[in-house]
């Protein structure tokens, strides 16, 4: 997080060098994704995606590997971090427009102590996802929209589920979210994202049957979200 922190702080011009759309650089400022590699902390967040994808497997029904399985042999592993500056009048902007996470999980870690991420539950209510101390949240797109808080040390804490019609458009997409701002105090997150790399998604076999048949069609996961020349309305039509 200070890292990150004294990025965002940096004068305009040096993390302008950073910038690109070549989404195969590394370090690109764009959506600010930077790739980590090889340390602890990925170290860390790698031992606590596997314990989340085995618990999630667990009380799918099959085989505890079955997920990380789908997420095929190199899943992708990234970071995003955002850095939300105080704002004079929060009422008129948002910080990060409402959106879904186009992977498996994300693992967010923020500010302690700053509001900022919300989540959009039935009913069409906004809840905030406040800090916890040592907390990170955990967004799911695998098997429906659910947002977990775990510590680090990856007891789950506690859960609030949020539940819009789990997967009846067929995406492969997280709850809707989005990060407001407030007139006080900076905030920053991070997101680690890990998903599939082009691997085929579709249902676990063991789930389907006759009577539980796919809700929708097998695709791969580069062909349709990570394809810069796909266009939005295109992504929307799919
Ligand atoms: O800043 C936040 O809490 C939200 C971040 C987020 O949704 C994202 O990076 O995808
Ligand atoms: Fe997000």
């Amino acid at each position: 997080m200070a890292a990150m922190t004294q990025f965002f702080k940096l004068p305009a011009e040096e993390r302008a060098q950073y910038f690109t759309t070549d989404h195969s650089k590394p370090i690109k400022l764009f959506n600010y994704y930077l790739k980590l590699e090889g340390d602890q902390h990925q170290k860390e967040i790698g031992a606590l995606v596997k314990r989340l994808l085995v618990l999630i497997s667990q009380g799918l029904g099959p085989e505890e590997d079955c997920l990380q399985k789908k997420l095929g042999e190199n899943p992708t592993q990234k970071a995003q971090g955002n850095y939300y500056p105080p704002c004079p009048d929060p009422d008129l902007t948002l910080g990060l427009s409402v959106h879904s996470d186009l992977n498996a999980l994300t693992i967010l870690r923020q500010t302690e102590g700053v509001t900022g991420l919300q989540v959009l539950i039935k009913d069409e209510k906004w809840v905030a996802v406040d800090p916890l101390p040592s907390a990170s949240v955990i967004n799911l797109a695998i098997q429906g929209q659910v947002i977990i808080s775990v510590n680090f040390f990856h007891d789950v804490t506690s859960m609030c589920t949020s539940r819009r019609g789990v997967l009846s458009n067929g995406r492969y997409k997280s709850v809707h979210h989005r990060a407001v701002t407030n007139k006080v105090e900076p905030r920053l997150s991070i997101a680690m994202l890990y998903g599939p790399s082009n691997t085929v998604i579709g249902p676990i076999e063991d789930l389907i049957d006759e009577e539980h048949p796919p809700l929708y069609r097998s695709y791969k996961y580069a062909e349709v979200f990570l394809k810069n020349s796909t266009s939005k309305k295109e992504k929307e039509d799919w």
